[in-house]
C-alpha cells in the first residue's frame, strides 16, 4: 500500500460526517502510520432546504460538488450514502467499495402508536416520494407532508409540525443514537427500502490505484451484489434519488433475491415483481427486473410521473 495520506470528501451534515468519521477510524486502524483528513464540502442538496427535492430536479444534489473537488485532485475519495449516487459517474471516476448495510428498513417514529392503529387522514412526514407512494398505497386516507433538513431536523419535525408520524431511514438513527426514538421499524416488503439504502459507497479516481488498494479491504461482497442489481433496476428505469421506485436485495448463500415497486406518487396505481439468480449475476438481475416491472404497467406510471418517455 503506497499512500501516505487520504483526504476523504463529506457533506458536512451530521449523518454525513458520521459516516465520514467511521470511515476513517477504519482507515486508521487498518494503515497506523496514514494521516487520513476529512475535507467538508457543500453541496447543492445542502444549499436547498425549503423546497422538496422532487421539485428542485437535476442528479447528483447530494454528490456533484464532492465528485468536482475529486476531479480536481483536491480529495482522494468520497463516503456517500449510496441511496444518495446517482447511477451514472463523472468521467473517470466511479465506485470501488460497498459497505456492509446498516439496517435497511425504514424507521416509523409517532409518539407511541403503530402504524396499524394510525387514525384516518393522520398526517405522516417523510422526504420520499417512494415512501410517500408505499403508505398511500396502504392508507390512501393519510396525508403526506414533505419535509426536509437532517436527521435531527425532521425527527424534530413530529413536534414541530404537528404530525402524527415521521418516516426516516433506520440507519440514519442507528448511526446517530437516535434508535431509541423509533416507534416501529417498517417490514421490508410492506416497505421496501430505497436504492441502496443503509450501504456506504467508496467513490473515487478510476486511475488512482493507491487509493483503491488502500481501501478495497471495506468492501462487503453481499452488499455490492444487492445494491448492483437495485441500481441495475434504478438505471433501466431512468430513476433519480427522489422518483416512486423501490427496490431491495438480499442475499442467501450464492443467490440473489431482489423485490422492485413502481408506483404513481399518491398510490394509486403500482407494480411489484421479484426474482432471483445468482448474486454474481447482480446486474442482469436487476436489468431484467425492471423489464418485468416496464412492461406490467411501470413504464406508463413513470412517464407519467416523469412527463416524458422511458427509453425502450
Ligand atoms: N438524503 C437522505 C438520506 N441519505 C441516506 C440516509 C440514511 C442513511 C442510509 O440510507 O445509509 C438518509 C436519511 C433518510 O433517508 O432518512
Amino acid at each position: 500500500m503506497t499512500v501516505s495520506k487520504l483526504r476523504i470528501g463529506t457533506r458536512a451534515s451530521q449523518l454525513a460526517l458520521w459516516q465520514a468519521n467511521w470511515t476513517k477510524s477504519e482507515l486508521e486502524r487498518r494503515y497506523p502510520g496514514v494521516e487520513v483528513e476529512l475535507v467538508k464540502i457543500k453541496t447543492t442538496g445542502d444549499k436547498i432546504l425549503d423546497v422538496p427535492l422532487a421539485q428542485v430536479g437535476g442528479k447528483g444534489l447530494f454528490v456533484k460538488e464532492i465528485e468536482e473537488a475529486m476531479l480536481r485532485g483536491e480529495i482522494d475519495l468520497a463516503v456517500h450514502s449510496m441511496k444518495d449516487v446517482p447511477t451514472e459517474f463523472p468521467e473517470g471516476l466511479g465506485l470501488v467499495v460497498t459497505t456492509e448495510r446498516e439496517d435497511p428498513r425504514d424507521a416509523f417514529i409517532s409518539d407511541g402508536v403503530r402504524f396499524a392503529d394510525l387514525r384516518p387522514g393522520a398526517r405522516i412526514g417523510t422526504s420520499a416520494l417512494r415512501r410517500q407512494a408505499q403508505l398511500l398505497a396502504a392508507r390512501p386516507d393519510l396525508e403526506m407532508v414533505i419535509i426536509r433538513g437532517n436527521v435531527e431536523t425532521r425527527i424534530r419535525k413530529l413536534k414541530e409540525d404537528n404530525l402524527d408520524a415521521v418516516i426516516l431511514a433506520a440507519a440514519g438513527l442507528n448511526r446517530l443514537g437516535f434508535t431509541d426514538v423509533i416507534t416501529e421499524l417498517l417490514a421490508p416488503d410492506f416497505s421496501i427500502p430505497a436504492i441502496g439504502q443503509g450501504a456506504l459507497g467508496l467513490e473515487c479516481r478510476l486511475d488512482d490505484r493507491a487509493t483503491i488498494e488502500a481501501i478495497s479491504f471495506l468492501n462487503h461482497a453481499p452488499t455490492a451484489w444487492a445494491v448492483t442489481a437495485e441500481r441495475a433496476l434504478l438505471k433501466r428505469c431512468e430513476g433519480g434519488c427522489q422518483v416512486p421506485i423501490a427496490a431491495h436485495g438480499t442475499i442467501s448463500g450464492d443467490t440473489l433475491h431482489l423485490v422492485g415497486f413502481i408506483a404513481a406518487v399518491d398510490g394509486s396505481r403500482s407494480v411489484r415483481d421479484t426474482i432471483s439468480g445468482p448474486a454474481v449475476e447482480a446486474q442482469r438481475l436487476g436489468s431484467e427486473l425492471a423489464e418485468r416491472l416496464l412492461a406490467a404497467g411501470g413504464k406508463q406510471i413513470l412517464e407519467d410521473v416523469y412527463q416524458r418517455e422511458i427509453a425502450h
